[in-house]
């Protein structure tokens, strides 16, 4: 492909994320199966350059602003604005070479029109940042997210966020199930994948160079999963062991529970709940690959689907990653910070409150209840704990040092809760709380039972 064909494959893929209302990965995926004559190297430029636009939007957004964009009655910040926008301010581009790109030949873009040539002229001299810029226009946060991402991160919020801007690295998990860390670790290297332990996790392998992963003998045999570290981790704080019963009560895609069942070895038995009955179709897929006979799923019709009620304190491990805003994971998908495409705070957090009233009833005396998110808001992360904890005296919280498995390292120190940040750890933002539930005396039991019930009958009726 020329430059400018390029360019304008840019400009196709970019329109088709804003009119689109699915994650930009999602939207890329079928725009390059739809054109499959774009070879690899193509592919890989254009995706740079949309994936780039995402991670300076508002920056971006603030000099079409100010150039006279986006207004009432001005011309609409469109993929082509912003594509013209970001050659000239970021890649350094002179206005000449960017207005040579737009002559309407075969394949290129159509000529300019007389507002993007006066664009053009407006931003030649500038690059990116300015020193009018606010901070969350600088850090790329949106509204919704800054004040309460401020206040929480203090000191820490413009590296945090800086942070969140880069490129998030490939992680995988060794099943150990199928083998050892130094076994696919040589079967990368045979591979050509320059890769290394991952820092804290002792599953994890971190890649250095692009590569079709996909495409390895030892991840089709079930030996790799690609997880972020910081997902591992989660994992791990769940602590379970051979022969226990397990549910998985947010399982989704089963990315967790692929970890929580091969820790397992393949013993004892992990229910994946999840209200969406297609991903735990896909996930069966991943278990069957990954060589593990101890899952079994279990779509729910809400969160107080009648199951949980029929199976209470049964479990010895209740995982509940809860649907949350998905702010740990902004430098994986940079758009979804700008494109609210999930329900906002205001239906997550009942939501994660109710959801996490409901497992945790599943929870045996004695067993451990494990909350998590991929969020690093405090409203989703400590603040439901210490509610949950507030209203169910019979839970305590069990410090993350304690509920480390052994021979898997130390986790981080974040406190008793564990909290995951890519500035700290070069992880995704991810949150776990493990909390255990007492051997309560029988007359404290049969009075929370009786309190669950009415709860629970109020819920269904
Ligand atoms: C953060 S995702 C889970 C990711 C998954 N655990 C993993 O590691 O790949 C949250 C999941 O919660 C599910 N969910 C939403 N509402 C739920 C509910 N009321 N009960 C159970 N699961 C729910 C969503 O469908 C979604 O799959």
């Amino acid at each position: 492909m020329t430059p400018t064909a390029r360019l304008q494959a840019a400009i196709d893929l970019l329109a088709e994320v804003l009119a689109t209302p699915r994650p930009a990965d999602a939207v890329a995926s079928a725009f390059f199966r739809a054109r499959r004559y774009i070879g690899a190297k193509d592919r890989t430029d254009v995706a740079e350059k949309v994936y780039g636009i995402l991670r300076r939007w508002a920056r971006l957004h603030w000099w079409l602003n100010r150039a006279g964009y986006g207004g009432e009655g001005q011309p609409a910040v469109d993929a082509r604005a912003l594509l013209i926008a970001d050659e000239l301010l970021t890649r350094g581009r002179g206005a000449a070479s960017v207005a040579e790109h737009f002559n309407g030949g075969k394949f290129a873009p159509m000529p300019l029109e007389a507002h993007e040539r006066a664009l053009i002229q407006e931003l030649e001299t500038h690059t990116l940042d300015h020193p009018q810029q606010p901070d969350a226009v600088r850090a790329e946060v949106p509204d919704w997210a800054a004040d309460t991402l401020r206040q929480a991160l203090g000191d820490r919020f413009v590296p945090e966020m800086q942070a969140m801007l880069t490129a998030a690295p490939m992680d995988l998990r060794v099943n150990p199930v199928k083998g050892t860390r130094e076994q696919a670790l040589a079967a990368l290297a045979k591979a050509g994948v320059t890769a290394e332990p991952t820092r804290i996790s002792a599953l994890g392998i971190r890649v250095r160079n692009r590569f079709p992963i996909a495409t390895l003998k030892a991840f089709q045999d079930g030996l790799l999963e690609i997880q972020d570290e910081g997902s591992q981790l989660v994992a791990f704080a769940t602590n379970p062991q051979p022969g226990q019963q397990v549910v998985d009560f947010c399982a989704g895609a089963g990315g967790k529970t692929l970890a929580i069942a091969a820790m397992m070895a393949n013993k004892g038995r992990v229910v994946a709940c999840d209200v969406l009955d297609g991903r735990l179709k896909r996930a069966q897929e991943r278990f069957r690959r990954a060589g593990l006979h101890n899952i079994e799923t279990r779509p729910l019709k809400s969160a107080r689907d009648p199951w949980v009620k029929r199976h209470k304190g049964r479990f010895d491990r209740v995982v509940v990653d809860a649907p949350c805003s998905g702010t740990g994971t902004w430098r994986r998908n940079p758009d979804a910070r700008w494109r609210q495409l999930g329900p906002g705070l205001s239906e997550l957090l009942p939501l994660q409150a109710e959801i996490l009233d409901s497992a945790a009833r599943l929870v045996r005396p004695g067993g451990r209840l494990v909350y998590a998110t991929c969020s690093l808001l405090p409203e989703e992360n400590q603040n439901q704990v210490t509610a949950f904890l507030a209203s169910h005296p019979d839970f305590t919280l069990m410090p993350i040092q304690e509920a480390w498995p052994e021979g898997m390292g130390t986790p981080p120190s974040t406190g008793d809760m564990l909290s995951l940040s890519p500035a700290r750890h070069d992880t995704d933002g991810f949150f776990a709380a493990v909390m255990v539930r007492q051997e309560a005396a029988p007359g404290a039991a049969e009075g929370t039972e009786a309190a669950d019930e009415a709860v629970e009958d109020t819920a269904e009726a």
